[in-house]
């Protein structure tokens, strides 16, 4: 079982990521991680992973000086390689990975591709987000390969139950 989860910014693939974990995570061995703001005052200064195996929480960019950058951000690359290695220790005895999501700042690191290529190169079941206009190869290829999913904010409760079911059949 293989879906990809796009849709426009907001739309709500990362709440839908975890409401599939939180349904899941009791009865399956889950890995992977979900990418979530962090805000300050109200205002987004950046953004961190949450490990979903051992909930581990590390930055991955915040708005400020420095390289790589992707837009206001700086993306804390060797976070992101740290986050890419564990999930290449983990996946092999997981029974779904999400990824959450195959973004550009998550792309900025090599493990990170890396990572996703043995994964797409193996069986396991995984449930990903990737950027609604990414034209980077590995979204390319994971648009083509997986069953794609749009999310809006009228279809996305539906799609969270559709691909519980799916997984459970
Ligand atoms: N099923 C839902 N029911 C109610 N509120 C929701 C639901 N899904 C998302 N939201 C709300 O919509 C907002 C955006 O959701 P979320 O962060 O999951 O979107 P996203 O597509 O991951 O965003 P981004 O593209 O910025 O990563 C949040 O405030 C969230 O609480």
């Amino acid at each position: 079982m293989r879906v990809a989860i796009t849709g426009k910014p907001g739309s709500g693939k990362t709440t839908a990521c975890l409401k599939i974990y939180e349904s899941l995570k009791d009865r399956m061995q889950i890995s992977g991680f979900i990418t979530k703001e962090i805000r300050e005052r109200g205002l987004r200064i950046g953004f961190s992973i949450i490990d979903l195996s051992t909930g581990e929480e590390t930055l991955l960019a915040r708005k400020g000086e420095g390289f790589p950058r992707v837009g206001k951000y700086r993306v804390f690359v060797e976070n992101m390689d740290a986050v890419a290695e564990r999930i290449q220790k983990s996946w092999s005895t997981s029974d779904i990975v999400i990824i959450d999501e195959v973004g550009p700042m998550e792309l900025k690191s090599r493990e990170f591709v890396s990572a996703m290529e043995r994964l797409l190169e193996s069986k396991t079941d995984l449930i990903v987000t990737v950027h609604y206009r990414s034209n980077h190869p590995l979204v390319m290829k994971i648009k083509k390969e997986f069953e794609v999913v749009i999310l809006t904010p009228e279809n996305r409760n539906q799609v969270v139950e559709e691909v519980l079911k799916r997984i459970d059949s």
